[in-house]
């Protein structure tokens, strides 16, 4: 199962990207829908509401009158925080179940408004991000679903910022433009990486990245730190360390595309747990290298996670890179001309050999 996390702020286009997706065979996991179940007439979670924000937050019928709480739970974060406190657990029993019962090999969308909020982006193979400045939602939000213009101001503010959303985004989709742009971008996203990556996982096929060497990009660091916080998502306590290692992490250094990742453990058992843990999570054991070495399955994001004990030698080595090539140009240039070769196991022991010649 692919799980993609689905996010943006209020009036970003989720329901716009989520109907296409639905069309091309996603299974959707809607939280606002989920938001409305728990607290339907009768239910626990409506006592709950009323018990907090009063009986005035009823309508004649009994059931809610969700305009009244809005009204009164947007009012401050205080206020907001208590409104989440009853319905977030509430909604993720229904989730966890929804996520349970979808078929195997489903790509499962979960839109959801909170999601970087809530600090659940590592929980997701996929964050997708439906990006529209703020002053464009509002004036959706008001002139098209005739919100209040307040009432939309308030959600605003207690949500996070485009830029935090932006940060955790693997993908991100731009809705400040005509509607049929945001269909394409999503009726491409499914073919071009959600389709293959679904596969990828249920068969445990790893994308081998290219050696190829490229210019720098910027957002190679931003990209490691993702996919180090899915792997502390995976292997909390195991891991005693996740670093951004090789090539990629150097700073300002032409490399291959290809993300390298170390994870640190304390010794054989935790090797074992990591190994089994990483594999379970759909990574994919590379069995030509004598190491521990994975892959990741992702077509457009090639990640290598090697594993290894704090007591091997050997750990410190990949650390120490970035340090080694800032102190000496010759190292720097020595290990550009290595990565042009496209080996991996000869950049390898040249990093071996030169962090163990500057350590000791
Ligand atoms: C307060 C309620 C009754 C207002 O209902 P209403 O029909 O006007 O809005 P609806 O539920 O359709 O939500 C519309 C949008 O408001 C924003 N929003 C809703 N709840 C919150 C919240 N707690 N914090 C920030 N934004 C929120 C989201 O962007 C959401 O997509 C309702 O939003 C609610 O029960 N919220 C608490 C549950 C929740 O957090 N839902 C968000 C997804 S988990
Ligand atoms: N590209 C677009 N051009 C014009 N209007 C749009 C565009 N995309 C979405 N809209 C409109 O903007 C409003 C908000 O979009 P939509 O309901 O899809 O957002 P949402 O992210 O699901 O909202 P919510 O946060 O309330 O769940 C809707 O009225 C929708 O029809």
């Amino acid at each position: 199962m692919l799980m993609v996390g689905l996010t943006g702020g209020i009036g970003a286009g989720k329901s716009t990207v989520t109907a296409v997706l639905e069309e091309a065979g996603a299974v959707i996991v809607d939280a606002d829908k989920i938001a409305r179940e728990v607290v339907q007439p009768e239910s626990p979670g409506l006592a709950m509401l009323v018990a907090e924000f009063g009986e005035g937050i009823l309508g004649q019928d009994g059931s809610l009158d969700r305009a009244a709480l809005a009204s009164l739970a947007f009012v401050d974060a205080d206020r907001t925080a208590a409104l989440n406190a009853i319905t977030h657990p509430l909604i993720g029993q229904r989730t966890a179940e929804l996520f349970t019962a979808a078929p195997q090999d489903a790509i499962v969308v979960h839109d959801m408004p909170l999601l970087v909020e809530g600090g659940l982006t590592p929980g997701y193979h996929l964050v997708v991000v439906v990006d529209t400045p703020a002053d464009i939602r509002l004036e959706r939000l008001v002139g098209q679903r005739g919100m209040p213009e307040d009432d939309a101001r308030a959600r605003m503010s207690r949500q996070a910022t485009d830029e935090q959303r932006r940060a955790v985004a693997d993908v991100l989709i731009d809705n400040s433009g005509e509607r049929e742009a945001v269909v394409e971008a999503t009726r491409a996203l499914v073919e071009s990486r959600l389709v293959p990556f679904e596969h990828n996982l249920r068969t445990a096929t790893p994308v081998i990245g290219d050696r190829t060497v490229v210019p720098f990009r910027p957002e190679w660091a931003a990209e490691a730190e993702r996919a180090t916080a899915r792997v502390r998502h995976i292997l909390g306590e195991v891991a005693v360390r996740i670093d951004h290692v090789g090539p990629t992490s150097v700073g300002d250094l032409d490399a291959p595309d290809i993300i390298d990742l170390q994870v640190t453990v304390r010794d054989e058992t935790g090797e074992d747990s990591a190994l089994r843990m990483l594999r379970d999570a759909g990574w994919v054991r590379d069995t030509t290298s004598v190491r521990p070495l994975f892959h990741w399955c992702d077509p457009a994001r090639p990640v290598e996670l090697s594993v290894i004990a704090e007591d091997d030698p050997e750990h410190e080595f990949s650390l120490m890179m970035a340090e080694v090539i800032a102190d000496d140009p010759s190292a720097r240039t020595e290990y550009a001309e290595i990565l042009q070769r496209a080996d991996r196991e000869e950049t390898r022991q040249w990093e071996r050999a030169r962090c163990g010649a500057s350590r000791s």
